[in-house]
């Protein structure tokens, strides 16, 4: 069964790991800096899944979600954040920042 993983932040809600990218980086490495950086596993296939951008109060933002189809290690939340992995009708209960309102639903229409 496919599953998906996300660490709940401050924020209060579910989200998927990630981060901001830096400068001079592309989204694929920005991808397996913070996977590694935030939970401990290495990236090894990835690709795009989708992009959109979100207009919060406070910020803009463009996200690009890619789907990992291969790592190696074992997800941990090492910066001290809760992390579980939740198959498909879990995830779908869940709540999530209102930009990944899109993401969630396709990733319940494809995966
Ligand atoms: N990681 C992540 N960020 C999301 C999601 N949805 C969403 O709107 N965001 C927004 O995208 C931005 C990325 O934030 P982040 O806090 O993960 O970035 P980061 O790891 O570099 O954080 P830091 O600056 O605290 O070190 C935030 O503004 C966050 O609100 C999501 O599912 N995952
Ligand atoms: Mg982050």
């Amino acid at each position: 069964m496919k599953q998906t993983i996300r660490p709940p932040t401050p924020r209060g809600k579910w989200e998927f790991p990630g981060g901001k990218i830096e400068s001079e980086e592309t989204t694929e490495q920005a991808l397996v800096r913070e996977l590694k950086e935030e939970l401990n596993i290495d990236v090894l296939k990835q690709s795009p899944f989708m992009s959109l951008s979100f207009e919060y109060p406070e910020k803009h933002v463009n996200l690009h979600f890619q789907l990992v189809t291969e790592y190696s290690g074992e997800a941990q939340g090492i910066e001290g954040q809760k992390v579980q992995w939740f198959n498909k009708e879990a995830l779908m209960q869940l709540t999530f920042p209102d930009a990944n309102v899109p993401v969630v639903k396709r990733i319940n229409e494809l995966l």
